[in-house]
């Protein structure tokens, strides 16, 4: 039943109760394993911060809510990538995996720039209506 569940459970959810907690057992392994999940948090969080300090309009929140959503979204495709590759080919080389994960990095790369790029323009607004 998701979090701690250890019924090693393969069929399909029967409550909604049962598919939150595999969702929450999901992101609980994102936090522990993926390292870049974690810094991506860490910014987004600080970017959080900072929009507290800078008082940003509603249409501000929402653009730097959607970069850092989108890049936390990307970063968990790309870990679902990496696990299913590793499940299907392992340790072996294969061309395939290696563009299935390099695309997948990719991704996130892109979502990264999106995030700068939002950040920038709606941060340097901001600071400047402080002066
Ligand atoms: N089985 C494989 N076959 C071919 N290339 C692979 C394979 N596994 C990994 N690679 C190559 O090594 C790179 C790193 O793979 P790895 O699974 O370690 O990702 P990672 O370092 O965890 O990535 P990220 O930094 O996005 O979390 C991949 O982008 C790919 O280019």
């Amino acid at each position: 039943m998701g979090l701690n569940d250890k019924s090693q459970q393969t069929g399909k959810n029967r409550a909604f109760r049962q598919s939150l907690g595999h969702a929450l057992d999901g992101l609980q392994a994102l936090v522990r394993t993926e390292r870049n999940f974690r810094k991506h948090l860490v910014v987004g969080t600080l970017a959080v911060l900072a929009g507290i300090i800078l008082q940003l309009t509603v249409n501000e929140w929402l653009w730097l809510t959607l970069a850092i959503f989108l890049v936390l979204i990307a970063e968990t495709l790309n870990t679902i990538v990496e696990a299913v590759v590793d499940l299907i080919v392992g340790q072996t080389y294969h061309e395939l995996a290696k563009r299935a994960k390099d695309v997948a990095a990719g991704g996130v790369l892109l979502a990264a720039a999106f995030a700068v790029v939002v950040g920038c323009l709606v941060m340097l607004p901001a600071i400047l209506r402080w002066f």
